[in-house]
């Protein structure tokens, strides 16, 4: 297993390139399932859970192929076995968005539950609820979702679907299966994440009609087939929003290329109050920060967006633990994302969980110790809490942080940061 060793106390500067999302790059393969023509994907992040879809859809029968410089080639056109088999789902939670695609377009699916992972069960009734609501039959055994139409329909048909919660990637299946079904549906209380946006833009392109993305209110009307087309991947905020985190604590004056500013506002909102300067310069963002001991830590809330993404929840935790003053962090979305708290804490933090609000007492002198990534995100805040602590930090399992950031450690050894990457036996 791979770890990271960082020796804190860096400032950083520079520049550094932002990658495409990785939460658009996965719905978007799967989208090229709709169709049997060649679908081009440009800016693809060079991630893990990339190359598990990548051999997810392989083992249907498509062809794909990707390049040095982030382009992906997809050929669904051989197509000739929709299913997601438990060994490559397991890994990764998004292969349930190979469910809509496949059973509107061949009217049969078997993908493997995800099951739960480090930060909540993440349960996936509303994907079923949803697509039986578009004349799916679903039946869930031995494990798997097993979807088919009914004897005598070739298509789904259009529904007005109205989901118990926002659920980002329940919104990216029924967008999928309502682009190929025969009329209208319309979908409420849908996620306005940029994501979402990304992927009607790439559906649009590819023929579908759809309208309201971006609000909580979608409409699409059913076609019969979609054609081929090209897209780019848009920035991964997530990825911005870690980077911006970084600088704020451990100092310095760094100009994120590609990042979109206006995808960032409660993260930017939270960082300029904490006192650090970020403004959209041409072709990205540039943020200036002295050093955490000059800021201010801030409490925040998770929510849907447009609110404060709980991808990023994690990330300024470790800000606020050397920032000044004590700050409430409330997660309202998973039930279990503070599993990175008892890991900051080893490293000198001031952290007391109650149910879903963390109290971070900030201004504390983190020291460098062996930690433990848990999950994605906490993989980030131990990467931050370790450039600014004391001495040598080791973050150990960070195949959690391989799953979603694209060559993390080079990025910010470009901007000066003192990090190495040291390989181990494989997991
Ligand atoms: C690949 C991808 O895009 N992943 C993102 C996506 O995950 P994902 O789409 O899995 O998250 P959801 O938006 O669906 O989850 C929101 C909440 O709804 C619950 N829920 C969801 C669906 C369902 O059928 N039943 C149910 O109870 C979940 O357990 C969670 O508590 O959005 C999350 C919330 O912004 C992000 O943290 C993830 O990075
Ligand atoms: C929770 C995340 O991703 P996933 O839904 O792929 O587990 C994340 O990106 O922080």
């Amino acid at each position: 297993m791979d770890k990271l060793l960082i020796r804190g106390g860096r400032k950083l500067g520079g520049d550094v390139l932002i990658s495409g999302a990785k939460n658009a790059a996965l719905p978007e393969l799967c989208a090229a399932l709709l169709t049997d023509q060649p679908v081009t994907l440009h800016n693809v992040p060079r991630l893990q859970d990339v190359s598990t879809m990548l051999k997810l859809i392989r083992n249907m029968g498509v062809r794909a192929e990707r390049d040095e410089q982030g382009t992906v080639r997809i050929d669904a056109g051989d197509l000739h076995n929709p299913e997601a088999p438990y060994e490559l789902v397991k890994t990764m939670r998004a292969s349930v968005l190979a469910l809509g695609p496949l059973i509107a377009r061949f009217g049969q699916a078997k993908v493997s539950l995800p099951g739960g992972c480090a930060i909540g069960s993440r349960p996936v009734d509303q994907h079923i609820k949803g697509l039986q609501a578009m004349g799916a039959e679903i039946v869930v055994e031995h494990g798997y979702m097993i979807a088919r139409l009914p004897a005598g329909r070739t298509r789904l048909k259009g529904a007005r679907i109205l989901t118990d919660m926002v659920t980002v990637t329940g919104t990216e299946n029924f967008l999928m299966a309502a682009a190929l079904a025969e009329g209208e549906t319309l979908l409420e209380n849908a996620a306005q994440e940029p994501e979402i946006v990304d992927l009607a833009e790439m559906l649009i392109r590819m023929g579908a009609k759809i309208e309201g993305h971006g609000t909580g209110q979608i409409r699409v009307q059913g076609v019969e087939r979609l054609h081929g087309g090209e897209h780019a991947v848009v920035a991964d905020r997530i990825e911005a929003g870690t980077f911006l985190c970084a600088v704020a604590a451990a100092g310095g004056d760094v100009t994120l290329r590609h990042a979109r500013l206006d995808h960032l506002d409660a993260v930017v909102d939270k960082l300029r109050d904490a006192g650090c300067e970020i403004a959209a310069v041409e072709g990205g963002v540039r943020i200036v920060s002295r050093d955490a001991t000059q800021l201010k830590a801030q409490a925040f809330r998770t929510t849907e967006y447009p609110g404060f993404p709980t991808d990023m929840q994690a990330q300024f935790m470790a800000l606020n633990c050397v920032a000044q003053g004590s700050a409430a962090v409330t997660e309202t979305i998973f039930e279990n994302r503070f599993m990175h708290v008892n890991e900051l804490v080893r490293l000198g933090a001031g952290i007391h969980v109650d149910g879903k609000v963390a109290v971070v007492e900030g201004g504390a002198k983190l020291s460098g110790a062996t930690v433990m990534a848990t999950d994605l995100r906490a993989s980030a805040s131990l990467v931050i809490a370790g450039l600014v602590a004391d001495g040598e930090t080791l973050v150990d399992r960070i195949y959690h942080l391989d799953r979603g950031y694209d060559r993390m450690e080079a990025k910010l050894r470009g901007l000066g940061a003192d990090i190495e990457r040291i390989s181990g036996t494989p997991s």
